[in-house]
């Protein structure tokens, strides 16, 4: 069955927004986790825009499931990341200005840096994954420097504005998951996903976890985090076993 990592970083964009102490990411990931959630996704970014520190360190004692810390490849988030060894490292790209995540990390083009991250975070007892576009040569060096986890990129395939992007968008994912499958790593997905476009991504075999954050977040307004959580996993695992039947 898929796994589901909520990511709660923008229960924090909230609270950043007034400099309040509420809404508390803390209380979402427990809320999370009650609802089914199976890992619980943080991206502290370099600008702090979001998750903060402290947020990461109570969540590290909080967390019952797994936390999966997204990290930029710099010494300063990598040496945050190895003070906190969160059971999942992803290494994730992050440039200041971008709205959000805007692509894979590139990891044929500093193949040297990323080993180094790879090394130094699984010596810390982390899993490593790395968040990458549907790219074979990105999924064929991730592999080749060790990594045992990738987190294929959906963010193209969410943005898609026509039914024939959507659709090629879809069919570089499903190569790339069966590529990444063949290799032996374990292969997630996740960004841009919501409750209407999560259906195909899910059916996809041998996807072994979603990491979905934003949509759950905007969907909690109307019903409740714990539902929301909930109605999301739902819609995953019937996607899933309706696939596969
Ligand atoms: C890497 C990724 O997909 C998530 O961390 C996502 O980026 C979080 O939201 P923001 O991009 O808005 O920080
Ligand atoms: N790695 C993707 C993630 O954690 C969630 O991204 P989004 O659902 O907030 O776009």
């Amino acid at each position: 069955m898929i796994q589901l990592g909520v990511n709660i970083d923008h229960v924090a964009t909230l609270r950043q927004a007034r400099g309040t102490r509420y809404p508390s990411p803390i209380q979402a990931a427990v809320i999370a986790e009650s609802a089914g959630a199976d890992a619980i996704t943080v991206h502290l970014r370099e600008d702090r825009r979001h998750i903060q520190d402290r947020d990461v360190e109570i969540l590290r004692d909080v967390i019952q499931t797994r936390m999966n810390l997204e990290t930029a490849v710099t010494d300063e988030m990598l040496a945050h990341a190895l003070r906190i060894r969160p059971q999942d490292a992803c290494l994730v790209p992050e440039k200041r200005e971008e709205l959000t995540t805007e692509g894979g990390l590139d990891v044929v083009g500093q193949r040297a840096k990323v080993k180094a991250a790879i090394n130094m975070l699984t010596e810390a007892g982390s899993r490593v994954s790395i968040f990458i576009d549907p790219d074979l040569k990105q999924i064929d060096a991730a592999k080749e420097l060790g990594a045992p986890v990738i987190e294929i990129h959906t963010g193209r395939y969410a943005e898609a504005e026509d039914l024939h992007t959507m659709q090629l968008e879809l069919e570089r994912i499903r190569v790339a998951v069966a590529h990444g499958t063949k290799l032996g790593l374990r292969v997630n997905a996740g960004h841009g996903l919501h409750y209407h476009n999560v259906q195909k991504i899910a059916a996809i075999p041998d996807i072994r976890e979603l990491n979905i954050g934003h949509a759950i977040v905007a969907q909690a307004l109307f019903v409740g985090f714990k539902e929301a959580v909930r109605e999301m996993k739902q819609l995953i695992e019937v996607s899933s076993r309706l696939s596969a039947s």
